[in-house]
């Protein structure tokens, strides 16, 4: 990406930016497509050689050498084909890896209110499998553009050079694929789209089923879950039949068709061996003319097949092209800096008309924990929410001293960092989810949360798969995982929506400890119901009916006699007392 002109969302930037990978594809792609033609020749010359032999003209060592010849020019080729085969798949993996990072990216600074309304977390495995898709298409043009292009090219201007009106004639054939491969394009998008439409509804139903299991089973429901899987399940298989019939069926019928110009050759080159046609032909140069068109069948049928991959991956580009237009906000960008932030006279109603927050005043500073909580439903989770400004509110938030809800979203994104309740875990490996595209030690982070041993114990250690909304790991290793996420894409203010609510007290201490210890520029705002770190907070807000008080512990442990209780509620009752 140091490159200035790159530009993530236009196609052209990828194979430009890979002009070495490629210049090596090409020269290997050259020689191998052209020694292609070797093939027929050598074929042809053999079966005149061998009837010049039995009629006595020839003898066994000119065989030989033909025979010798033709092995060598075979490896030539073969090893050719290794080194562009061997540097196309270089190039898919690099394309591959720089657009996810790019995806990863733009998806960390994206807003939860526009990723709930592209489907939640599902968005992201589909963005991924789009990306693949993407990276196939442009993996088969690159490879066809030589396999195709060039030995399509060779092989006419040899059938050409044998006799025109017949090549000409048998010509006609693989345009009329093509024509119909077109034609079919159309077919082929959609049947593909709808298939990702239901692989994308079959995740989040099978997710929803993980989830969800025991509520279902409690309240009797499996049955009715079940039914509702079963239609989910069958619209997935019928539209993976659908889509895999018109890329499976559809080849071949290209083929068939290409191959028609054979019965021509049958016909007007028996005449040319004969005396009575458009050429003088031996048998050589008849053998030479009909392998050289069957390649050149073969070839223009996958010229059909790579207009199908092609169309796959537009589509898919299409749906990812939007997210890798937001390289701006990638994480780190404002990462590195510290804020101060200054909340005042903060109001705050939902759409529905319901105010959940009145006139709250606060200011954090780097390096400070702020502690917030009240009873249930007070607007904990709402004054955290607010930052992501998804909804307007009335008052002041100033990130050093400027208003947030005027910054450009993506630098607001780059200013905060937050984790909701739901952990938003994408499928692919525990490292992928918390680099997301960045590089960076994984490892440092799965320490900071305390995970390091969990995962090192893992088979496949930080490559494990954490499954669709990390439904393969425990509900406090995705919680920590999502932290260790969080940390890793640090933003100057971090907000913590109940972290540590699935974790044991120990471990809550450990890493509310690092937190405290590695993040001294970081303005943290720490959501909690469990109040017994709340003694070490820099200050603590309590909430009652969307009213905040702000002070430290030991002040609200006096003045607010609810506090007091809660506090005391969780450490055995003796502080309050007391
Ligand atoms: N998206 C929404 N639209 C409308 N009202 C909402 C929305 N989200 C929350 N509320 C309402 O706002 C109030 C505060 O909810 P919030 O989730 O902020 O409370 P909380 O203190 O975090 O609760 P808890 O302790 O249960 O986590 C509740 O009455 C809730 O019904």
């Amino acid at each position: 990406m140091k490159n200035k002109k790159f530009q993530a969302d236009r196609v052209r930037s990828y194979f430009r930016i890979e002009w070495k990978v490629l210049l090596v594809v090409t020269i290997s792609g050259l020689i191998y497509n052209l020694g292609l033609l070797a093939g027929p020749w050598f074929e042809g010359q053999m079966t005149g050689c061998l009837v010049n032999i039995l009629q006595g003209s020839d003898h066994f060592t000119d065989m030989l050498i033909l025979v010798t010849s033709y092995v060598v020019a075979i490896a030539v080729v073969q090893i050719s084909r290794y080194v562009k085969r061997f540097y196309v798949r270089r190039f898919a993996n690099n394309v591959n890896r720089r657009m996810k990072e790019i995806l990863y990216g733009s998806l960390v600074s994206k807003s939860r209110a526009s990723l709930r309304k592209e489907g939640e977390g599902d968005v992201m495995t589909k963005a991924i499998l789009d990306v693949d898709d993407c990276v196939e298409g442009m993996r088969k043009f690159t490879t066809e553009i030589f396999d195709t292009g060039v030995a399509l090219a060779a092989y006419a201007g040899m059938l050409l050079w044998y006799d025109w009106r017949l090549a000409l004639l048998c010509m006609i054939f693989p345009p009329v694929s093509y024509t119909i491969a077109e034609k079919m394009k159309r077919v082929v998008q959609k049947t593909g789209a709808a298939y990702k439409v239901q692989s994308g509804a079959l995740s989040a139903a099978t997710l929803d089923r993980g989830k969800n299991a025991s509520t279902y089973r409690v309240f009797g429901r499996e049955q009715e879950r079940q039914e509702a899987y079963e239609k989910n399940l069958s619209d997935y298989e019928q539209s993976a039949v659908k889509a895999n019939i018109w890329n499976a069926v559809m080849p071949p019928i290209y083929r068939i068709i290409s191959m028609g110009g054979v019965l021509f050759i049958l016909y007007f080159g028996q005449k040319n061996v004969l005396g009575n046609g458009w050429s003088s032909w031996d048998i050589a140069a008849f053998t030479t003319f009909l392998a050289c068109f069957v390649k050149l069948s073969v070839k223009s049928s996958r010229a059909a097949k790579l207009f199908n991959a092609v169309h796959k991956a537009e589509v898919s580009w299409k749906r990812i092209c939007p997210l890798m237009k937001q390289k701006d906000a990638q994480p780190g960008a404002a990462g590195a800096e510290s804020c101060e932030l200054e909340v005042s006279g903060l109001t705050f109603s939902y759409p529905d008309g319901k105010t959940v927050l009145r006139d709250i005043s606060f200011t954090a500073k780097p390096g400070q924990i702020t502690g917030i909580t009240g009873a249930v439903a007070c607007g904990k989770s709402t004054l955290g929410k607010v930052f992501l400004c998804e909804y307007p509110y009335e008052g002041k938030i100033l990130l050093n001293g400027e208003e947030l809800q005027e910054k450009q979203p993506s630098e607001r994104n780059g200013s905060i960092g937050y984790l909701g309740h739901d952990p938003e875990l994408f499928n692919d490996t525990i490292e992928h989810n918390i680099l997301m595209g960045d590089s960076a030690n994984a490892e440092q982070y799965l320490q900071e949360v305390c995970l390091d041993q969990e995962v090192a114990e893992m088979e496949q250690g930080m490559q494990t798969l954490v499954g669709n909304g990390g439904v393969r790991l425990s509900g406090g290793q995705a919680q920590r995982l999502a932290l260790a996420r969080t940390l890793c894409h640090r933003r100057p203010l971090l907000i913590l929506d109940d972290p540590f609510s699935a974790l044991d007290q120990k471990t809550e201490r450990e890493i509310f400890d690092k937190l405290k210890q590695n993040y001294p520029d970081t303005a943290i705002l720490l959501i909690s119901h469990r109040l017994y770190l709340f003694p070490e907070m820099d200050q603590v807000i309590w909430m009652e009916d969307g009213q905040a008080t702000v002070s430290d512990h030991e002040t609200l442990m006096r003045q607010i006699p609810e506090y007091a209780k809660f506090f005391a509620e969780q450490n055995g009752g003796s502080e309050y007392e007391a």
